[in-house]
């Protein structure tokens, strides 16, 4: 019996879903999905590994030979109905995503739109793959430029957008006739497992989008980035690991598309607009209680506005309200594990002990272990490990700066290059900066940059290539060059 009130219970499945069954591990074994914020067991989740992966790339071969010469516009009808099932299921699938991701049930229902709408997208522009015909240098030949299917698309994804990071890699590589082999992190597959019986209920053809659920992620992605078939590796999670799995596909040259970590600068200059930086500050720093890629990781403010945005910042951060993701006045969240609550607490300690000052928070909440308070730290420097580190968590430091130069500077000292936000009403300034900041992505007085119609991407050990919009097709094809002569 389950202890999620769903209107529709069969959408929380607990066996994998390869070639187009439910399947159990061979061995028979399985693991528990826990709810962050109370620790509560939601479902036991059949546990698989390299065996059941290595099958499951073998009849995506198979079933992507059939797919691959279907029409775009056949395959879009197919993806179209997943699309419009997921919005169907909008508040199931988000009350499986709050149970056990934590974030506020708006969060995720935020989240399965946002899912959903590359699932639309794609299905829309996989129609405008178009090929060219270049002029030559001999009369007796012509240049075609065809583009086709990749071929098997290995994906793995993390836990804090379970369902967002899956459609935004599942839904280009279908789109453009790839099967694809996902491994979902282990702390959020019942999110994977919904989608995959909403992908069987849309006539996605079995064995062309298949779900691996387990414990053995190192097993299981040795499988997926040694297996001759697998053509192309997505990932979505840390640097270290990204860097690790970049290394294995290597052995078999598989192209790899990367989304790793961040350290998103937010510069608000003294020309801003004050009570509009906050705001906008706050929204890139709380988002899914700071567990994001593209989360406010250092703001950092001129001197002369320096004091007064701290206090109205602080101000706006004692505004929220800690507590589990469904209760409605919750506007943060848990985070992921206790494990993940006392590694950001450890970098608050680090900055206290190194002189900063905590204007609000800065403890583990009596919630409960996973529970970190929202927290403003102040007067930091550039030697404390939380300058440098990816929070992933409600931890907001705020940095100060003198001049434009500086604080280019202080944006750049930094391995990673994901997303930067900028607040200025200057227009040249807007320009200068955005042109010398090594970032992938730049929001100038906006901080909602996400969406499936924009290329998201880093550019550093952020990672490589780019997802969503017309760029997002790219990883998943190859080009192709026919010389033809004359008769
Ligand atoms: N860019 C982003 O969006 C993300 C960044 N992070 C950063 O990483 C930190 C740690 O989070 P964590 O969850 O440990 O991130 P990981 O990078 O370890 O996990 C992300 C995904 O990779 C899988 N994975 C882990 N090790 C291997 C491996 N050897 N081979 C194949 N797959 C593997 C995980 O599986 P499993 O769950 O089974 O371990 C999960 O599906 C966070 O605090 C944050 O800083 C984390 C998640 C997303
Ligand atoms: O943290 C991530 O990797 C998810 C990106 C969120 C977004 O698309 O805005």
């Amino acid at each position: 019996m389950s202890i999620l009130n769903l209107k529709d219970q069969s959408l929380l499945r607990t066996q994998s879903y390869i070639n187009g069954e439910w399947l159990d591990a061979d061995s028979g074994k399985t693991f528990a999905v826990t709810d962050p914020s109370n620790g509560r067991e939601i479902a036991q989740v059949a546990d698989l590994g390299a065996a059941e992966t290595r099958r499951a790339i073998e009849v995506a071969d198979q079933a992507m030979q059939g797919w691959k010469k279907k029409t775009a516009k056949e395959r879009s009808v197919i993806l179209r109905k997943w699309f419009d099932l997921m919005m169907e299921n909008q508040d199931d699938l988000a009350i499986i995503m709050t149970a056990e991701q934590g974030k506020v049930f708006a969060e995720s229902k935020g989240e399965v739109a946002y899912g959903a709408s590359f699932v639309e997208w794609f299905a829309e522009e996989a129609k405008r793959v178009y090929g060219d015909v270049i002029p030559n240098t001999t009369a007796d030949r012509r240049s075609i430029v065809i583009k086709q299917p990749i071929g098997v698309v290995a994906a793995v994804t993390p836990w804090n957008f379970p369902n967002a990071m899956i459609t935004r890699k599942a839904a280009p590589a279908l789109a453009v006739g790839c099967a694809i082999v996902l491994k979902p992190a282990a702390e959020t597959p019942l999110s994977a497992l919904a989608l995959a019986e909403l992908a069987d209920r849309a006539g996605i053809p079995a064995g062309l989008f298949n779900v691996v659920a387990g414990t053995a992620a190192p097993e299981i992605g040795a499988e997926l980035t040694s297996n001759p078939i697998v053509k192309k590796f997505t990932f979505t999670g840390s640097t270290p690991i990204g860097k690790l799995l970049m290394q294995q596909c290597a052995q078999t040259v598989k192209r790899t598309s990367m989304e790793l970590g961040g350290n998103a600068p937010v510069l608000v200059f003294e020309d801003a607009d004050l009570d509009k930086a906050v705001a906008g500050a706050i929204s890139a720093k709380y988002r899914n209680a700071g567990q994001t890629c593209i989360c406010a990781n250092r703001i950092i403010v001129q001197d002369t506005v320096y004091d007064a945005f701290v206090e109205k910042f602080t101000a706006a951060v004692n505004k929220f309200s800690l507590g589990n993701g469904f209760d409605s006045a919750t506007t943060i969240g848990p985070l992921i594990t206790a494990k993940a609550a006392a590694n950001v607490h450890a970098l608050v300690v680090d900055a206290q002990a190194k002189g900063a000052s905590v204007t609000t928070g800065g403890q583990i909440d009596t919630l409960g272990e996973a529970f970190y308070q929202p927290t403003v730290l102040a007067h930091l420097s550039n030697n404390m490990r939380i300058a440098k580190e990816e929070i992933f968590g409600p931890v907001a430091p705020v940095f100060k700066f003198s001049t434009e130069d500086e604080a280019i500077a202080m944006a750049n000292d930094t391995e990673f290059g994901l997303a930067s936000y900028i607040f200025t009403k200057d227009i040249s300034r807007v320009w200068r900066v955005s042109e010398a900041i090594d970032y992938g992505m730049v929001g100038v007085n906006e901080v909602a940059i996400s969406s499936e119609v924009i290329p998201f991407g880093g550019v550093k050990e952020s990672g490589q290539g780019r997802e969503g919009s017309k760029y997002g097709l790219d990883d998943y094809l190859e080009i192709k060059y026919i010389c033809m002569g004359d008769i």
